[in-house]
């Protein structure tokens, strides 16, 4: 496979100021003689401004990011102070654990309860204006919750920071999703690409997201995985299971290895807890 040299670099630079396509210029790699992921992996690192992508080719999708320790003490059992969870899986690079026994059935069930009545579509932010939109690429509905709103908000939030080994206060508010038969959420970052126009506008507030608990509300029938394509990772939505992944460490860097999505729904449906932690203090 050919090398990211500076000629690539450049020609990579060249080609989003002409305004390509990343589909373009990942055809015009493999034309000639990227592999197909990589490319595709190269040209998405550049267009979110990571250094990374000016490393030695070894390093440019796994190497330069510097894994910090885990901020949480690790054995089989993590305790989130009112309820122990239970370790299935840990992934060190990029950092992803599967975490069984996080919420109960019965507070699974009144999450969705409390939620049900005010779904609305889900939006993702703009990456030039900063604005939220509705987009294809995420079709779910959801809803927020504000941090520690009420006592049973209040318990969930404070035992999800101590599962997360993170301040309570830098969370945001606990987002809830619901999507039905198709409904997927295509891969992406949870943290703001620092090069894009609209993200200052977020990171101003508590700096960037460092960490994300993804929570299962229910048991998907069939399909709604969590996927994390360049880690070759999938984890299966169980009622009360969780994944937690972070990709900022204390220099700074964001770790490309997190891209990760909600694989389609096949059937029923599938509802999740979503817990963004920053960098500092969040709220007011
Ligand atoms: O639906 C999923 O499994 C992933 C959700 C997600 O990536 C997010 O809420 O940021
Ligand atoms: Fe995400």
């Amino acid at each position: 496979m050919p090398e990211l040299t500076a000629e690539w670099q450049a020609w990579l630079t060249e080609n989003q100021q002409r305004g390509c396509s990343s589909e373009s210029m990942v055809s015009a790699m493999v034309q000639a003689g990227f592999d197909a992921l990589e490319a595709g992996a190269l040209v998405r690192l550049f267009r979110a401004g990571q250094s990374a992508v000016v490393a030695p080719p070894a390093a440019q999708t796994k190497g330069s990011y510097v894994y910090d320790a885990w901020p949480m003490p690790l054995g089989n059992r993590l305790d989130g102070g009112d309820r122990v969870a239970t370790v299935a899986m840990r992934c060190e690079q990029p950092q992803v654990l599967v975490l069984d026994d996080v919420l109960s059935t019965e507070e699974c069930a009144e999450v969705i309860a409390r939620s049900q009545a005010k779904l609305r579509r889900s939006t993702t932010v703009d990456p030039s204006s900063g604005a939220e939109q509705v987009i294809a690429q995420r079709s779910s509905e959801g809803t927020f919750f504000a941090l520690c709103e009420d006592e049973f908000i209040a318990r969930l939030d404070a035992r999800i920071a101590r599962l997360m080994g993170w301040p309570l206060e830098n969370g945001e508010g606990l987002q809830i999703l619901r999507y039905g038969v198709g409904g997927e959420y295509r891969p992406h970052f949870d943290y703001f690409p620092p090069d894009d126009p609209g993200s200052a506008k977020h990171i101003a507030q508590g700096g960037q997201r460092v960490a994300t608990l993804v929570i299962y509300l229910n048991t998907v029938a069939e399909g709604g995985a969590t996927i994390f394509p360049d880690a070759g990772l999938s984890v299966s939505p169980r009622q009360g299971s969780a994944v937690y992944f972070r990709y900022a460490n204390g220099q700074g860097q964001l770790d490309p290895l997190s891209l990760h999505g909600g694989a389609p729904v096949e059937a029923g449906e599938k509802w999740i807890m979503t817990k963004w932690m920053r960098e500092r203090r969040y709220g007011a």
